[in-house]
């Protein structure tokens, strides 16, 4: 049954619960669509990756990844389970100040950091920049003058490691728009550039291979060419590092195919790729940092819909469409993604069928679930689609003008709206009409 796979239980009245609370209460209250968060699995995710490394008496990091789903709410969720956080671009920035987050704990990311993105970080003192490319560098020294200050960098690179995972989200090969490529040279260029440099100080090697990954080889492949490059550089250069950053990507489950590992069993397999090359080096043992996002959120979310039209082709397939879909959740559109979903007011109801879900866009690419297994189905019952939590809110867009759905938090059985529902008027506040505009002439 799809509800085995998936972590939530079913009330007496027979409904889908989120931690505690009746699902179908939820849409009545908040309207759908929605995305509902079990807060509990949330934080119960934290801290799992942050007690491996406690376990194994090795100083590491735990940065959230913001982008998975940033809001002011969650990144205060971030804030109380002691992680640090990653942002890439000044609107992430800007939710983490927001949120009070402490700047010395943020890591500043991005292919592309423009002037006001840099400045921004400089002024607020956030922990360290990751160096993508040279234009980064350029940017970053330049500020880092104007302001006279010092920042930490490390240098993402891409060590050429093909991840098991869709080609879109795969991040550390080598024809990758992403980092300092590591075998051309462009890493040891750079690091010519800020070794002794007054303003950034070379903390270490950041890589991230790809996401939703669910073996350990790829990061253990990863780690081990960082490492041979930094044999060459310690000869070289007489530099050490002192971190060692793996990023993130570490897979959750969507449907039943997928099967997830522990966080801990990733720390702990990391854990010991670097202690087998610092003891092969004769190397100092570096901070170990990881970049989770998808893992700490991915799971605890679900998203409600309410089900309306319906149309069978007989022989061919049977659709049901939702009051949502691509601009909620693009990752079927841009993935293929497969996802899990129930009736939530009948969720341990026999199957009779299988049908698929539709989103209400003008796209036959609005397409949420495919050939999913479901009892009988009625007008405007509610379904419950599991593993939204990443990645849905954060690239949710307005196509053909929809709003953004709400954001609800569920802890200790209760439900709190973190984010309000969009209004047509949210959609329309930045449109000039054309009196406006000739009043500005
Ligand atoms: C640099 C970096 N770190 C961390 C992450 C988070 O990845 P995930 O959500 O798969 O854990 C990403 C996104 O893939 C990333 O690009
Ligand atoms: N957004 C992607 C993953 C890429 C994350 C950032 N590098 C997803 O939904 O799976």
């Amino acid at each position: 049954m799809i509800l085995d796979a998936h972590p939530f239980n079913v009330n007496t009245k027979g409904h889908l619960e989120i931690g505690g609370v009746d699902t179908i209460e939820l849409a009545e209250k908040y309207g759908t669509p929605l995305y509902v968060y079990d807060v509990e699995m949330i934080r119960n995710r934290a801290r799992a990756f942050v007690q491996a490394f406690h376990d194994a008496g090795v100083t590491g990091k735990v940065a959230y990844a913001s982008k998975a789903f940033s809001t002011i709410a969650m990144l205060q969720v971030a804030k109380q389970e002691g992680l640090c956080l990653d942002v890439i671009s000044e609107g992430e920035l800007y939710t983490a100040l927001q949120a009070d987050f402490p700047t010395e704990k943020i890591h500043m990311h991005g292919n592309n950091k423009n002037e006001a993105e840099i400045a921004m970080a400089v002024e607020h003192d956030i922990g360290c920049v990751v160096i993508d490319n040279f234009h980064d560098m350029e940017l970053l020294d330049q500020e880092l003058l104007k302001q006279n200050k010092t920042m930490d960098v490390l240098f993402r690179v891409t060590p050429g490691v093909e991840s098991e995972t869709h080609r879109y989200i795969m991040t550390g090969n080598e024809d990758s728009k992403f980092g300092l490529d590591l075998q051309n040279g462009q890493a040891e260029a750079a690091l010519k550039k800020v070794l002794g440099h007054p303003r950034m100080h070379m903390k270490g090697l950041h890589c991230h291979i790809g996401s939703q990954i669910f073996e350990t080889d790829g990061f253990r492949a990863a780690t081990d060419i960082l490492f041979a490059v930094l044999e060459e550089w310690k000869q070289k250069y007489q530099f050490e590092s002192d971190i060692i950053n793996l990023g993130g990507g570490f897979g959750i489950r969507y449907t039943e195919e997928d099967k997830p590992l522990p966080p801990g069993e990733y720390v702990k397999d990391m854990i010991q790729g670097v202690k087998e090359n610092c003891y092969k080096y004769n190397m100092q043992f570096p901070e170990i940092w990881i970049e989770p996002g998808r893992t700490i959120v991915g799971d605890a979310g679900v998203t409600l819909y309410t089900i309306g039209a319906h149309k069978n082709i007989p022989g061919v397939r049977e659709y049901y469409s939702v009051d949502g879909g691509m601009t909620d959740n693009i990752r079927p559109a841009l993935y293929q993604s497969k996802y899990d979903a129930v009736i939530a007011n009948r969720p341990e109801a026999r199957t009779e069928k299988e049908v698929s879900i539709a989103g209400k866009c003008c796209e036959s690419g609005d397409m949420l679930i495919w050939d999913l297994p479901v009892p009988y189905i009625e007008d405007k019952d509610i379904l419950a689609v599991f593993s939204t939590g990443a990645y849905n809110y954060s690239m949710a867009s307005h196509y053909n003008r929809l709003t953004k759905p709400a954001v609800v938090f569920i802890e200790d059985g209760q439900d709190h709206l973190v984010v309000k529902r969009e209004t047509y008027q949210d959609i329309v506040k930045n449109d000039l009409s054309y009196d406006e505009i000739k009043s500005f002439t």
